[in-house]
């Protein structure tokens, strides 16, 4: 075995961090209360997708734990899209709201940028709406998703400054692969972005100090795609089917090869997932605290 291959990387722990994330929104939205103000999350599921249902599960409890109101609307796929759409209406002109979710994927039947786009701006707590999504390009402090900074805010407790690194995004997904690649860009990284069409995806990988994996396949980036040293983030959360017939979480990082190169990486579970439901709620605490800064301007007139 070489030197390289006995050292083996460090873990960055999502808990942990996930942890730190929402005692200090836990603090701000104590901070609130004393001013009257409680902040609301409305989270909307369609159809019946186990899956789907244990992470609005997972998000009801943790907005509670951390003083946050939470609303579930939950619907069979039966819904349709004009109902959908008139449920956003009211929760965007509910002011017990200040945040509102709609879990993804939705059913086929219904367009899913005509719904998205019909949530208040103010109260894309995702950041999905193209407005925010502009904002986001722009550099501007707009409501940013949640499972691309939640990976920013690991990445800069794990490097520091990330300047001038080179960082390269695996895939290229509206709600993964394109945010991150702008929010690093806006760190000033040197970005590269690999998708299903990329010429020689490996060896681009491997001139990276940062990798960022969004691909939606297990197990699919390997050692060999990896420059020794790098930092891994791994956002894949598939479910394999193991030989003894248990299923067992695996990311889209083929973990036991790329923890051997790797000078860290993020665990699968135990990353980027918890970071995901910490960012939703600081994502909502800075929803209202717009929101009502707005309402206090416009009170001076
Ligand atoms: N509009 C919308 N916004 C989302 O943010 C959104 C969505 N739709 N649709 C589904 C995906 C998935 N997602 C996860 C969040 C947390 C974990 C998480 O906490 N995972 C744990 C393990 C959970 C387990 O054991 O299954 C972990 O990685 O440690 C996973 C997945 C948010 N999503």
């Amino acid at each position: 075995m070489s030197a390289q291959e006995t050292t083996a990387a460090t873990l960055i722990d999502g808990r942990a961090c996930a942890e730190r994330v929402l005692a200090d929104v836990e603090r701000q939205s104590q901070a609130l209360r004393q001013e009257g103000i409680t902040p609301g999350l409305a989270v909307v599921l369609v159809g019946e997708d186990p899956a789907s249902q244990v992470y609005v599960r997972n998000k009801m409890r943790k907005a509670e734990a951390v003083g946050i109101r939470s609303f579930e609307y939950r619907f069979d796929d039966t819904l349709k899209q004009a109902e959908l759409l008139t449920l956003l209406a009211k929760l965007n002109a509910d002011p017990e709201i200040n945040g509102i979710l709609v879990q993804l994927p939705l059913p086929a039947t219904i367009d899913e940028h005509a719904v998205l786009q019909a949530i208040d701006p103010r109260k894309d707590v995702d950041g999905f709406h193209v407005e925010n999504v502009g904002g986001l390009i722009q550099g501007r402090d707009a409501l940013a998703p949640c499972t691309p900074t939640g990976c920013l805010q690991l990445l800069k407790q794990q490097c520091g400054d990330l300047a001038g690194k080179h960082a390269v995004v695996i895939g290229r997904s509206n709600i993964v692969g394109k945010p991150m690649a702008a929010l690093l860009l806006a760190e000033h990284c040197s970005v590269s972005v690999i998708h299903s069409r990329s010429v020689a995806p490996e060896a681009l990988a491997r001139q990276a100090d940062i990798v960022v994996v969004a691909v939606g396949r297990p197990e699919m980036v390997d050692a060999r795609w990896i420059k020794p040293g790098a930092v891994v983030i791994d956002v894949g959360i598939n479910r394999r089917q193991q030989h003894d017939g248990k299923t067992r979480l695996v990311g889209d990082v083929d973990f036991a090869s790329v923890a051997l190169i790797a000078s860290a990486i993020t665990p699968v579970p135990g990353g980027v997932g918890p970071m995901t439901i910490a960012l939703l709620m600081h994502n909502t605490l800075k929803a209202t605290r717009l929101q009502h800064a707005s309402a206090e301007s416009l009170a001076l007139f």
